[in-house]
Protein backbone atom coordinates (compact mmCIF):
# COMPACT_ATOMS: atom_id res chain seq x y z
CA UNK A 1 0.00 0.00 0.00
CA UNK A 2 2.96 2.42 -0.88
CA UNK A 3 0.90 5.58 -2.10
CA UNK A 4 3.47 7.97 -1.39
CA UNK A 5 1.26 9.80 1.49
CA UNK A 6 1.30 11.40 4.01
CA UNK A 7 4.09 9.96 5.88
CA UNK A 8 6.81 9.80 3.42
CA UNK A 9 6.47 13.48 3.13
CA UNK A 10 6.47 13.99 6.55
CA UNK A 11 9.90 11.88 6.90
CA UNK A 12 11.15 14.29 3.43
CA UNK A 13 10.05 17.71 5.27
CA UNK A 14 11.91 16.34 8.18
CA UNK A 15 14.78 14.85 6.64
CA UNK A 16 15.27 18.66 4.60
CA UNK A 17 14.78 20.61 8.21
CA UNK A 18 17.36 18.03 9.86
CA UNK A 19 20.44 18.32 6.64
CA UNK A 20 19.58 22.47 7.13
CA UNK A 21 20.34 22.02 10.53
CA UNK A 22 23.73 19.91 10.33
CA UNK A 23 26.69 22.40 9.74
CA UNK A 24 29.49 21.28 7.79
CA UNK A 25 32.74 22.32 8.19
CA UNK A 26 35.39 23.53 5.78
CA UNK A 27 38.08 20.84 4.51
CA UNK A 28 39.62 22.98 1.77
CA UNK A 29 42.41 23.74 3.73
CA UNK A 30 43.74 20.79 4.12
CA UNK A 31 46.89 19.94 2.01
CA UNK A 32 45.45 16.75 -0.03
CA UNK A 33 42.61 19.20 -1.18
CA UNK A 34 45.16 21.98 -2.07
CA UNK A 35 47.06 19.71 -4.14
CA UNK A 36 43.86 18.22 -5.74
CA UNK A 37 42.92 22.22 -6.53
CA UNK A 38 46.44 22.87 -8.56
CA UNK A 39 45.90 19.19 -10.40
CA UNK A 40 42.69 20.52 -11.24
CA UNK A 41 43.51 24.23 -12.30
CA UNK A 42 45.98 22.66 -14.61
CA UNK A 43 43.44 20.68 -16.06
CA UNK A 44 41.20 23.83 -17.20
CA UNK A 45 38.68 23.47 -14.06
CA UNK A 46 38.38 25.98 -11.12
CA UNK A 47 35.51 25.89 -8.72
CA UNK A 48 34.10 28.92 -7.28
CA UNK A 49 30.37 27.36 -6.57
CA UNK A 50 31.53 24.52 -3.94
CA UNK A 51 34.17 23.39 -1.01
CA UNK A 52 35.02 20.48 0.39
CA UNK A 53 33.77 19.63 3.69
CA UNK A 54 32.88 17.41 6.65
CA UNK A 55 29.06 16.79 7.80
CA UNK A 56 27.89 14.91 10.58
CA UNK A 57 25.19 12.81 8.93
CA UNK A 58 27.20 12.01 6.09
CA UNK A 59 31.01 12.51 5.88
CA UNK A 60 33.22 14.08 3.53
CA UNK A 61 30.80 15.83 0.76
CA UNK A 62 30.71 19.33 -0.78
CA UNK A 63 29.39 22.37 0.71
CA UNK A 64 27.93 25.78 -1.10
CA UNK A 65 29.66 28.77 -1.11
CA UNK A 66 26.78 30.71 -2.28
CA UNK A 67 23.05 29.49 -2.15
CA UNK A 68 22.23 27.47 -5.46
CA UNK A 69 19.18 27.55 -7.43
CA UNK A 70 16.92 25.24 -9.31
CA UNK A 71 18.37 24.89 -12.69
CA UNK A 72 22.10 26.31 -11.40
CA UNK A 73 25.17 23.85 -12.75
CA UNK A 74 26.77 22.90 -9.94
CA UNK A 75 29.78 22.31 -10.97
CA UNK A 76 31.14 21.57 -14.87
CA UNK A 77 34.16 19.54 -15.60
CA UNK A 78 36.47 19.46 -18.11
CA UNK A 79 37.10 16.12 -20.28
CA UNK A 80 40.71 16.06 -19.29
CA UNK A 81 39.73 15.95 -15.77
CA UNK A 82 38.23 12.22 -16.56
CA UNK A 83 39.59 9.10 -15.96
CA UNK A 84 38.10 6.57 -18.28
CA UNK A 85 39.18 3.76 -20.41
CA UNK A 86 40.66 6.35 -22.72
CA UNK A 87 42.95 7.10 -20.13
CA UNK A 88 44.17 4.02 -19.49
CA UNK A 89 44.00 3.00 -23.56
CA UNK A 90 46.48 6.15 -23.97
CA UNK A 91 49.02 5.31 -21.26
CA UNK A 92 51.52 2.71 -21.08
CA UNK A 93 48.87 0.40 -19.98
CA UNK A 94 47.19 0.43 -23.77
CA UNK A 95 49.80 -1.91 -25.77
CA UNK A 96 49.10 -4.68 -22.88
CA UNK A 97 45.71 -4.45 -23.37
CA UNK A 98 45.80 -4.39 -26.77
CA UNK A 99 47.91 -7.53 -26.82
CA UNK A 100 45.67 -9.72 -24.05
CA UNK A 101 43.69 -12.14 -25.54
CA UNK A 102 40.71 -12.45 -24.34
CA UNK A 103 40.48 -8.34 -24.35
CA UNK A 104 40.15 -7.65 -20.64
CA UNK A 105 37.05 -5.63 -19.86
CA UNK A 106 35.81 -1.84 -19.34
CA UNK A 107 36.32 -2.06 -15.76
CA UNK A 108 39.26 -4.16 -15.23
CA UNK A 109 41.04 -2.13 -17.65
CA UNK A 110 39.83 0.96 -15.17
CA UNK A 111 40.87 -1.11 -12.07
CA UNK A 112 44.20 -2.12 -13.37
CA UNK A 113 45.09 1.44 -14.23
CA UNK A 114 43.71 2.63 -10.81
CA UNK A 115 45.90 -0.27 -9.02
CA UNK A 116 49.09 0.93 -11.03
CA UNK A 117 48.96 4.49 -10.52
CA UNK A 118 48.27 3.91 -6.72
CA UNK A 119 51.79 2.08 -7.07
CA UNK A 120 53.19 4.13 -8.37
CA UNK A 121 52.65 6.91 -5.77
CA UNK A 122 55.20 10.15 -6.33
CA UNK A 123 55.70 9.43 -10.13
CA UNK A 124 51.64 9.20 -10.72
CA UNK A 125 50.47 11.99 -12.63
CA UNK A 126 47.02 11.02 -10.76
CA UNK A 127 48.77 11.30 -7.30
CA UNK A 128 46.28 14.63 -5.76
CA UNK A 129 43.32 12.30 -7.24
CA UNK A 130 44.43 9.21 -5.50
CA UNK A 131 45.57 10.88 -2.59
CA UNK A 132 41.51 12.06 -1.84
CA UNK A 133 40.56 8.43 -2.74
CA UNK A 134 38.88 6.53 0.43
CA UNK A 135 41.50 4.65 2.13
CA UNK A 136 39.12 1.60 2.92
CA UNK A 137 35.38 1.30 1.78
CA UNK A 138 32.53 -0.45 3.69
CA UNK A 139 30.54 -2.08 0.79
CA UNK A 140 29.40 -5.97 1.68
CA UNK A 141 32.84 -7.30 -0.39
CA UNK A 142 35.02 -5.60 2.48
CA UNK A 143 33.02 -6.35 5.75
CA UNK A 144 34.10 -9.45 7.72
CA UNK A 145 32.33 -11.96 7.46
CA UNK A 146 30.55 -11.80 11.06
CA UNK A 147 29.47 -8.22 10.07
CA UNK A 148 27.63 -9.98 6.45
CA UNK A 149 26.02 -12.35 8.88
CA UNK A 150 24.23 -9.75 10.91
CA UNK A 151 22.53 -8.30 7.45
CA UNK A 152 18.72 -9.09 6.81
CA UNK A 153 18.21 -12.48 4.68
CA UNK A 154 17.90 -11.29 1.37
CA UNK A 155 20.97 -8.31 1.09
CA UNK A 156 22.94 -10.89 2.82
CA UNK A 157 22.62 -13.04 -0.12
CA UNK A 158 23.35 -10.40 -2.12
CA UNK A 159 26.78 -9.35 0.08
CA UNK A 160 28.01 -13.32 -0.52
CA UNK A 161 27.03 -13.08 -4.54
CA UNK A 162 29.22 -9.60 -4.40
CA UNK A 163 31.81 -11.39 -2.41
CA UNK A 164 32.63 -14.38 -5.11
CA UNK A 165 32.08 -11.66 -7.89
CA UNK A 166 34.88 -9.75 -6.73
CA UNK A 167 36.92 -12.96 -5.80
CA UNK A 168 36.28 -14.39 -10.00
CA UNK A 169 37.13 -10.99 -10.65
CA UNK A 170 40.18 -11.31 -9.36
CA UNK A 171 41.41 -14.96 -10.32
CA UNK A 172 39.85 -14.43 -13.61
CA UNK A 173 42.60 -11.07 -14.18
CA UNK A 174 45.59 -12.91 -12.71
CA UNK A 175 46.86 -14.10 -16.11
CA UNK A 176 46.57 -10.36 -17.35
CA UNK A 177 47.77 -9.22 -14.10
CA UNK A 178 51.33 -11.57 -15.22
CA UNK A 179 51.36 -10.03 -18.32
CA UNK A 180 51.62 -6.41 -17.37
CA UNK A 181 55.65 -8.22 -15.36
CA UNK A 182 57.70 -6.55 -17.54
CA UNK A 183 55.98 -2.58 -16.65
CA UNK A 184 56.95 -3.23 -12.92
CA UNK A 185 60.02 -4.02 -10.67
CA UNK A 186 58.53 -5.74 -8.18
CA UNK A 187 56.33 -8.88 -8.63
CA UNK A 188 53.38 -8.23 -9.65
CA UNK A 189 51.36 -10.70 -7.52
CA UNK A 190 52.26 -8.01 -4.90
CA UNK A 191 51.17 -4.90 -6.48
CA UNK A 192 47.94 -6.27 -8.12
CA UNK A 193 47.03 -8.33 -5.15
CA UNK A 194 43.16 -9.37 -4.14
CA UNK A 195 43.11 -6.14 -1.69
CA UNK A 196 44.16 -3.95 -4.43
CA UNK A 197 41.91 -5.06 -7.12
CA UNK A 198 39.39 -4.86 -4.65
CA UNK A 199 40.11 -1.59 -3.39
CA UNK A 200 40.00 -0.51 -6.64
CA UNK A 201 36.54 -2.61 -7.81
CA UNK A 202 34.83 -0.34 -4.52
CA UNK A 203 36.39 3.10 -6.29
CA UNK A 204 35.02 1.93 -9.10
CA UNK A 205 32.04 0.88 -8.62
CA UNK A 206 31.40 3.41 -5.33
CA UNK A 207 32.19 6.86 -7.45
CA UNK A 208 32.54 6.09 -10.91
CA UNK A 209 29.32 8.79 -13.08
CA UNK A 210 27.11 7.03 -15.92
CA UNK A 211 29.36 7.73 -19.33
CA UNK A 212 28.22 6.00 -21.91
CA UNK A 213 31.48 5.69 -24.78
CA UNK A 214 31.95 3.87 -28.01
CA UNK A 215 33.46 0.61 -27.80
CA UNK A 216 37.17 -0.03 -27.97
CA UNK A 217 38.35 -2.42 -30.20
CA UNK A 218 40.75 -3.86 -27.40
CA UNK A 219 38.25 -3.81 -24.93
CA UNK A 220 35.43 -6.96 -24.51
CA UNK A 221 32.07 -5.81 -25.65
CA UNK A 222 30.85 -5.20 -22.10
CA UNK A 223 28.83 -1.48 -21.66
CA UNK A 224 31.32 0.93 -21.14
CA UNK A 225 29.83 3.15 -19.18
CA UNK A 226 32.12 4.38 -16.26
CA UNK A 227 34.16 7.61 -15.53
CA UNK A 228 35.52 8.48 -12.62
CA UNK A 229 35.20 12.25 -12.20
CA UNK A 230 37.70 14.01 -9.69
CA UNK A 231 36.06 16.35 -6.96
CA UNK A 232 32.52 15.93 -8.91
CA UNK A 233 32.92 12.28 -6.96
CA UNK A 234 32.86 14.27 -3.61
CA UNK A 235 28.81 14.79 -4.04
CA UNK A 236 26.93 12.70 -1.48
CA UNK A 237 23.75 11.23 -2.29
CA UNK A 238 20.09 12.71 -0.91
CA UNK A 239 17.21 10.74 -2.05
CA UNK A 240 15.03 14.34 -1.85
CA UNK A 241 17.09 16.60 -4.20
CA UNK A 242 16.66 16.13 -8.23
CA UNK A 243 19.43 16.78 -10.76
CA UNK A 244 20.70 16.30 -14.22
CA UNK A 245 23.84 14.91 -14.71
CA UNK A 246 25.32 14.25 -18.38
CA UNK A 247 28.27 14.68 -20.33
CA UNK A 248 27.58 18.30 -22.87
CA UNK A 249 29.10 17.00 -26.10
CA UNK A 250 28.98 20.38 -27.05
CA UNK A 251 31.39 22.44 -23.62
CA UNK A 252 32.95 18.99 -23.40
CA UNK A 253 32.39 18.92 -19.68
CA UNK A 254 30.48 16.39 -17.23
CA UNK A 255 27.86 18.77 -16.05
CA UNK A 256 25.82 18.35 -12.95
CA UNK A 257 22.47 20.77 -12.85
CA UNK A 258 20.36 20.85 -9.82
CA UNK A 259 16.77 21.01 -9.98
CA UNK A 260 16.46 21.33 -6.16
CA UNK A 261 17.43 24.45 -4.50
CA UNK A 262 20.28 24.72 -1.65
CA UNK A 263 21.33 27.33 0.99
CA UNK A 264 24.41 29.09 1.46
CA UNK A 265 27.14 26.88 3.05
CA UNK A 266 24.64 23.87 3.23
CA UNK A 267 25.70 20.37 1.86
CA UNK A 268 24.93 20.19 -2.18
CA UNK A 269 23.64 16.53 -2.70
CA UNK A 270 23.03 14.91 -5.44
CA UNK A 271 20.82 12.29 -6.01
CA UNK A 272 22.50 8.79 -6.69
CA UNK A 273 18.62 7.03 -8.17
CA UNK A 274 15.79 6.42 -6.04
CA UNK A 275 17.27 3.43 -4.14
CA UNK A 276 16.35 1.23 -1.00
CA UNK A 277 19.12 0.67 1.76
CA UNK A 278 19.78 -2.49 0.84
CA UNK A 279 20.89 -1.15 -2.87
CA UNK A 280 22.93 1.93 -1.80
CA UNK A 281 24.91 -0.86 0.85
CA UNK A 282 25.48 -3.50 -1.62
CA UNK A 283 26.30 -0.68 -4.22
CA UNK A 284 27.74 2.67 -2.31
CA UNK A 285 28.26 0.64 1.67
CA UNK A 286 26.49 3.89 3.48
CA UNK A 287 22.46 3.73 4.50
CA UNK A 288 20.53 6.50 4.67
CA UNK A 289 18.56 7.45 7.87
CA UNK A 290 13.94 8.09 6.99
CA UNK A 291 14.77 6.81 3.32
CA UNK A 292 11.39 7.04 1.85
CA UNK A 293 12.36 4.58 -0.69
CA UNK A 294 13.44 2.10 2.02
CA UNK A 295 11.55 -1.06 2.81
CA UNK A 296 12.15 -4.24 4.71
CA UNK A 297 11.93 -7.44 2.37
CA UNK A 298 9.82 -10.38 2.81
CA UNK A 299 10.52 -14.18 1.24
CA UNK A 300 8.45 -16.42 0.00
CA UNK A 301 9.45 -18.97 3.14
CA UNK A 302 8.74 -16.46 5.54
CA UNK A 303 4.98 -16.17 4.00
CA UNK A 304 4.18 -19.69 4.47
CA UNK A 305 5.67 -20.20 8.16
CA UNK A 306 3.15 -17.66 8.91
CA UNK A 307 -0.08 -18.80 7.07
CA UNK A 308 -2.82 -20.69 9.02
CA UNK A 309 -1.81 -23.73 9.62
CA UNK A 310 -5.53 -24.72 7.97
CA UNK A 311 -4.48 -22.81 4.60
CA UNK A 312 -5.49 -25.28 1.74
CA UNK A 313 -3.71 -25.89 -1.73
CA UNK A 314 -0.60 -24.35 -1.08
CA UNK A 315 1.46 -25.72 -3.34
CA UNK A 316 -1.16 -24.76 -5.92
CA UNK A 317 -0.93 -21.26 -4.52
CA UNK A 318 2.54 -20.63 -4.14
CA UNK A 319 3.19 -21.59 -8.02
CA UNK A 320 0.35 -19.47 -9.32
CA UNK A 321 2.66 -16.74 -7.02
CA UNK A 322 5.76 -17.80 -9.13
CA UNK A 323 4.37 -18.08 -12.34
CA UNK A 324 2.87 -14.61 -11.90
CA UNK A 325 5.89 -13.08 -10.12
CA UNK A 326 4.80 -12.33 -7.11
CA UNK A 327 7.15 -13.90 -4.93
CA UNK A 328 9.98 -11.79 -5.24
CA UNK A 329 9.85 -7.40 -4.28
CA UNK A 330 6.88 -7.95 -1.20
CA UNK A 331 8.00 -5.60 1.31
CA UNK A 332 7.12 -3.41 4.38
CA UNK A 333 7.51 0.40 3.83
CA UNK A 334 6.69 3.54 5.74
CA UNK A 335 3.30 3.65 4.34
CA UNK A 336 2.69 -0.41 5.81
CA UNK A 337 2.54 -3.38 3.55
CA UNK A 338 3.33 -2.73 0.14
CA UNK A 339 0.58 -3.75 -2.52
CA UNK A 340 2.03 -6.49 -3.85
CA UNK A 341 2.80 -8.09 -0.34
CA UNK A 342 -0.71 -7.95 0.80
CA UNK A 343 -2.02 -9.80 -2.92
CA UNK A 344 0.23 -12.80 -2.54
CA UNK A 345 -1.10 -13.00 1.16
CA UNK A 346 -5.04 -12.67 0.01
CA UNK A 347 -3.96 -15.70 -2.33
CA UNK A 348 -2.55 -17.60 0.19
CA UNK A 349 -5.42 -16.65 2.66
CA UNK A 350 -8.26 -17.97 -0.30
CA UNK A 351 -10.30 -20.33 1.28
CA UNK A 352 -11.28 -23.51 -0.76
CA UNK A 353 -14.77 -22.31 -2.07
CA UNK A 354 -12.92 -19.05 -3.35
CA UNK A 355 -9.54 -20.62 -5.04
CA UNK A 356 -11.79 -19.56 -8.49
CA UNK A 357 -11.01 -15.87 -7.85
CA UNK A 358 -7.16 -16.05 -7.67
CA UNK A 359 -7.11 -14.11 -11.08
CA UNK A 360 -9.33 -11.12 -9.39
CA UNK A 361 -6.96 -11.19 -6.74
CA UNK A 362 -4.40 -10.96 -8.76
CA UNK A 363 -6.48 -7.40 -10.41
CA UNK A 364 -6.54 -6.20 -7.05
CA UNK A 365 -10.45 -6.85 -6.43
CA UNK A 366 -11.64 -7.59 -3.15
CA UNK A 367 -13.19 -11.60 -2.68
CA UNK A 368 -14.19 -11.44 0.71
CA UNK A 369 -13.86 -9.44 4.39
CA UNK A 370 -12.71 -12.83 5.27
CA UNK A 371 -9.94 -12.93 2.95
CA UNK A 372 -9.41 -9.43 3.45
CA UNK A 373 -8.93 -10.13 7.27
CA UNK A 374 -6.75 -12.73 7.01
CA UNK A 375 -4.44 -11.67 5.03
CA UNK A 376 -3.95 -8.70 6.69
CA UNK A 377 -3.39 -10.77 10.14
CA UNK A 378 -0.66 -12.72 8.45
CA UNK A 379 1.09 -9.23 7.54
CA UNK A 380 0.39 -8.15 11.08
CA UNK A 381 2.07 -11.53 12.36
CA UNK A 382 5.02 -11.37 9.39
CA UNK A 383 5.76 -7.49 10.81
CA UNK A 384 5.66 -8.97 14.33
CA UNK A 385 8.37 -11.41 13.50
CA UNK A 386 10.70 -9.43 11.87
CA UNK A 387 10.47 -6.54 14.80
CA UNK A 388 11.25 -9.17 17.01
CA UNK A 389 14.14 -10.31 14.82
CA UNK A 390 15.63 -7.13 14.04
CA UNK A 391 15.09 -6.70 18.07
CA UNK A 392 17.15 -9.46 18.61
CA UNK A 393 20.27 -8.27 16.25
CA UNK A 394 20.16 -5.17 17.58
CA UNK A 395 20.95 -6.43 20.70
CA UNK A 396 23.90 -8.86 19.40
CA UNK A 397 25.14 -5.47 17.40
CA UNK A 398 25.69 -4.10 20.82
CA UNK A 399 27.42 -6.80 22.43
CA UNK A 400 29.02 -6.90 19.22
CA UNK A 401 29.95 -3.18 19.40
CA UNK A 402 31.71 -3.79 23.14
CA UNK A 403 33.81 -6.55 22.58
CA UNK A 404 34.88 -6.23 19.11
CA UNK A 405 36.26 -2.38 18.92
CA UNK A 406 38.16 -3.39 15.60
CA UNK A 407 34.50 -3.70 13.58
CA UNK A 408 32.48 -0.67 15.18
CA UNK A 409 32.54 1.35 11.41
CA UNK A 410 30.95 -1.95 10.26
CA UNK A 411 28.93 -2.44 12.93
CA UNK A 412 27.51 0.82 13.42
CA UNK A 413 26.31 0.60 9.67
CA UNK A 414 24.25 -2.57 9.87
CA UNK A 415 22.60 -0.94 13.04
CA UNK A 416 21.93 1.99 11.59
CA UNK A 417 20.12 -0.57 8.58
CA UNK A 418 18.57 -2.39 10.93
CA UNK A 419 17.34 0.90 13.05
CA UNK A 420 15.66 2.21 9.90
CA UNK A 421 14.20 -1.20 9.13
CA UNK A 422 12.75 -1.01 12.73
CA UNK A 423 11.40 2.06 12.23
CA UNK A 424 9.89 0.76 9.12
CA UNK A 425 8.20 -2.49 10.51
CA UNK A 426 6.91 -0.12 13.77
CA UNK A 427 4.97 1.98 11.10
CA UNK A 428 3.67 -0.85 9.15
CA UNK A 429 2.49 -2.77 12.22
CA UNK A 430 0.80 0.59 13.25
CA UNK A 431 -0.66 0.73 9.37
CA UNK A 432 -2.22 -2.77 9.60
CA UNK A 433 -3.72 -1.51 13.38
CA UNK A 434 -5.78 0.56 11.91
CA UNK A 435 -6.90 -1.63 8.61
CA UNK A 436 -7.16 -4.01 10.84
CA UNK A 437 -9.88 -2.19 12.75
CA UNK A 438 -12.06 -2.64 9.64
CA UNK A 439 -12.89 -6.20 10.55
CA UNK A 440 -12.83 -6.12 13.85
C1 LIG B 1 30.71 9.50 -4.82
S1 LIG B 1 31.30 9.26 -3.21
C2 LIG B 1 30.82 10.73 -2.38
C3 LIG B 1 31.95 11.36 -1.57
C4 LIG B 1 32.43 10.58 -0.37
N1 LIG B 1 31.64 10.92 0.79
C5 LIG B 1 33.90 10.85 -0.10
O1 LIG B 1 34.23 11.25 1.02
O2 LIG B 1 34.70 10.63 -0.96
C6 LIG B 1 30.16 8.05 -2.69
C7 LIG B 1 30.39 7.58 -1.27
O3 LIG B 1 30.06 8.60 -0.34
C8 LIG B 1 29.40 8.07 0.79
N2 LIG B 1 28.04 8.67 0.82
C9 LIG B 1 27.35 9.20 -0.22
N3 LIG B 1 26.18 9.70 0.19
C10 LIG B 1 26.11 9.48 1.51
C11 LIG B 1 25.13 9.76 2.52
N4 LIG B 1 23.98 10.37 2.23
N5 LIG B 1 25.40 9.38 3.78
C12 LIG B 1 26.56 8.76 4.10
N6 LIG B 1 27.52 8.46 3.20
C13 LIG B 1 27.31 8.83 1.93
C14 LIG B 1 29.36 6.57 0.59
O4 LIG B 1 30.47 6.02 1.24
C15 LIG B 1 29.51 6.41 -0.90
O5 LIG B 1 30.11 5.20 -1.28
Amino acid sequence: MKNGGGRTSRIRRRKLFTSSESRGVNESYKPEFIELKKWLKDRRFEDTTLIPAHFPGTGRGLMSKTSLQEGQTIISLPESCLLTTDTVIRSYLGAYIAKWQPPPSPLLALCTFLVSEKHAGDRSPWKPYLEVLPKAYTCPVCLEPEVVNLLPNPLKTKAWEQRSHVWEFFSSSRGFFSSLQPLFSEAVETIFSYRALRWAWCAVNTRAVYMKRPPLLCLSPEPDTCALAPYLDLLNHSPDVQVKAAFNEETRCYEIRTATRCGKHKEVFICYGPHDNHRLLLEYGFVCVSNPHACVYVSKDILVKYLPSTAKQMNKKISILEDHDFTENLTFGWDGPSWRLLTALKLLCLEAEEFTCWKKVLLGEIISDTNEKASLDVAQKICHYFIEETHAVLRKVSRMKDEEVALMNQLTLVETLRTEELKILQASAKALTTLQTAFS
